[in-house]
């Protein structure tokens, strides 16, 4: 019997969603005769110890990343569950992203206290995010509200809500839903308000490229259609180069075939991509449909970049 070492941060989201994705997989052993153990092994990342400085300016998302990576090239750890939108968009050598389980909400979500959905806000509410991309489109949804800041994990983004005076605050359905949290959850903001982040709601299952066995059983969970749809979104923000400075938001979906279609015929992918200024006073929004994700993702990219999103990356490089 084989123990997989699996590698988490220590925070409550990824201890939860590393012990769901364990559950998933030894029903996925019992099924398919895999005889694996798992074992979970807890990694301090720089990314948490660094939580409270503005993340995007000591080197964005790969701090919470780059330590399990190593640990795992060290063969210290064997596999580390990832959130898909934390994760870099080129893998080091060695490594690979084994699955990409189906899918949750993708959609960011609503907290208030009182009860309010977006349109019911007062005038001017404060609003916590510290996402660009959400506070962009929230403001261009409604430009009186104030959005501030709100850091840390999202038990202490809860927390904050009611400790420093907010009247809302925007967080990822996802993170909640994982947490069994989902009654905290006010309202959802509707895809063609808030465009979610590249991946959100999807994770991702990174292991040793070589480790033959866990791939095969990885093969098993992952969703083709998550997968598919993840990688248009993430070669969108490939092509577009985006730091976390840059509010730009993709949904990828697969299109419905017509009534009476063969479903064998290949999946048509439609992705909605999103570069928006800080302030929401700029929106670029394309949508287009394909059956190469990769290709899709270069098309939507390049159609905003010609209609004018690059002075915006260009003004957020500076
Ligand atoms: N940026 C932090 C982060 N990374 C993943 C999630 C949970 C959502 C997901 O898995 O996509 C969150 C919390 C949030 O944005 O509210």
């Amino acid at each position: 019997m084989r123990t997989i070492v699996v590698g988490s941060r220590q925070s409550a989201l990824a201890l939860t969603q590393t012990g769901q994705v364990i559950d998933d997989l030894k029903r996925l052993c019992k099924e398919h005769g895999f005889e694996f153990d798992f074992e979970v092994k807890k990694i301090v990342t720089k990314g948490d110890r660094i939580l409270d400085v503005t993340l995007s300016k000591v080197g964005g998302k790969g701090l919470f990343v780059k330590e399990i990576e190593q640990a795992m090239l060290d063969g210290e750890i064997d596999m580390a569950v990832h959130s898909m939108k934390d994760m870099p968009s080129v893998l080091p050598e060695g490594l690979v992203n084994g699955a990409v389980p189906r899918r949750v909400d993708p959609r960011d979500c609503l907290i208030t206290l009182d009860g309010k959905n977006i349109d019911e806000l007062p005038q001017g509410a404060k609003v916590g995010t510290s996402s660009l991309r959400r506070s962009s489109q929230l403001k261009a949804y409604r430009p009186d509200l104030t959005l501030e800041p709100v850091r840390g994990n999202i038990d202490s983004r809860l927390k904050k809500l009611e400790t420093e005076g907010f009247q809302a605050i925007l967080l990822a359905a996802a993170g909640l839903h994982r947490m069994g949290w989902e009654d905290r959850i006010t309202a959802y903001i509707p895809v063609e308000t808030c465009l979610p982040a590249v991946g959100q709601g999807a994770l991702g299952i990174e292991c040793r490229g070589d480790d033959e066995e866990l791939l095969k059983l990885l093969a098993l969970y992952n969703d083709k259609e998550s997968e598919l749809t993840v990688a248009a979104e993430r070669k969108f923000l490939g092509v577009l180069n985006g730091g976390c400075q840059v509010p730009i938001g993709a949904y990828a979906v697969l299109a419905k075939a017509p009534e009476g279609d063969s479903p064998a015929g290949p999946n048509v992918i439609q992705l909605t991509g999103m570069v928006g200024s800080p302030e929401g006073d700029v929106i670029l929004k394309e949508t287009m449909s394909d059956t190469d994700p990769l290709q899709l993702g270069e098309d939507v990219a390049r159609k905003l970049i010609e209609r004018g999103a690059e002075k915006i990356l260009e003004q957020a490089r500076e």
